[in-house]
């Protein structure tokens, strides 16, 4: 089981903060989703993490090893950003198969080869030849039969379309049933793929907003909706995170656990408590922060 530490981390461009102050812990094979705004710091953070990139101060280690320039810890960690890195490459899929076994000997290379069939890759096109969502496919393919204990995909299956999306949904999940590992999912896609997460990471300007069990999150909240006085006067000393009106109904999201004396409240005045989806709250927890 992988253990990654963070401790204040900060990575400087110039006179911009890209992160400050950044730490967390990540113990255990789960699906951790990384979340942000654009420009929170999502990319940077994941180059760092996978020793992509150094940071200006802070310290990140994998398994208690620091990972930049590090072959031991970066080996541990494969990072699968945007389009993949191979778009640049003249070379045949087939061949960057290869290439990329010989980087990464925990490679399955037949599992690799059945997702590129799964997702209709043409192997003997160049990855330049590939369309945007075929180079992504094969990004994701090659993240997920690296069997890296620490796997990234940084927005790294936008450009595929819905259904090869979902098809990567499934396969993550049940690789990671077959084949544990921590994976690190950085996505703005959060309605779609928010299910699979474990575990969240909310950056907001460079900092660590929030980092919770994705459990405790999507109990965190709830949508209270009724007639708008009577959801007022439920409201009253909970934080409400944001509030729609439609006539004379008001739903209104609250953040706070609610215990059973509220519970019984809405029910006897006959208001309606929904889930909060973990986009709701993104939203509104970093509404009004972008930079
Ligand atoms: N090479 C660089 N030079 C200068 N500034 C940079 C560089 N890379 C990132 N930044 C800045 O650091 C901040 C964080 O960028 P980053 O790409 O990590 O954000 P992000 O959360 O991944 O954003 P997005 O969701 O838009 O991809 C931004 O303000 C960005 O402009």
């Amino acid at each position: 089981m992988t253990e990654i530490e963070v401790r204040g981390l900060g990575r400087r461009f110039g006179a911009a903060d890209a992160l400050t102050d950044v730490s967390f812990s990540l113990s255990g094979n789960k699906i951790y989703g990384l979340l942000g705004r654009n420009g929170a710091g999502k990319t940077t953070l994941l180059s760092i993490l996978a020793g992509f990139e150094r940071q200006t101060s802070g310290t990140v280690t994998v398994d208690g090893e620091p990972v930049f320039e590090n072959a031991a810890a970066t080996a541990k960690v494969c990072l699968v950003r945007g389009t993949g890195d191979a778009t640049v490459l003249r070379t045949s899929v087939r061949d960057l198969l290869q290439f990329a076994k010989l980087l990464r000997p925990d490679m399955d290379l037949d599992f690799a080869k059945q997702l590129l069939e799964r997702f209709e890759v043409p192997v003997r096109k160049t990855t330049r030849q590939l369309s945007h969502g075929k180079r992504c496919a094969l990004g994701v393919a090659l993240g997920l039969a690296s069997r890296a204990p620490v796997t990234i995909f940084d927005e790294s299956y936008l450009g595929m379309d819905a259904p090869s999306r979902y098809e990567f949904y499934d396969v993550l999940l049940a690789e990671v049933l077959e084949h544990p590992r921590a994976v690190i999912i950085s996505t703005h896609l959060i309605e779609e793929v928010g299910s699979l997460f474990e575990e969240v990471l909310i950056l907001d300007r460079g900092r660590v907003l929030l980092h919770e069990e994705a459990d405790t999150l999507r109990a965190a909240g709830a949508a209270v909706t009724g007639d708008a006085a009577l959801v007022d006067s439920f409201t009253l000393g909970l934080e409400v995170l944001g509030e729609k009106t439609l006539g004379r109904t008001k739903s209104a999201t609250v953040y706070g656990p609610l215990d059973e004396r509220r519970l019984a409240q809405a029910r006897q005045v006959g208001l309606d408590l929904g889930p909060v989806a973990l986009q709701d709250l993104f939203v509104h927890l970093t509404s009004g922060s972008t930079r």
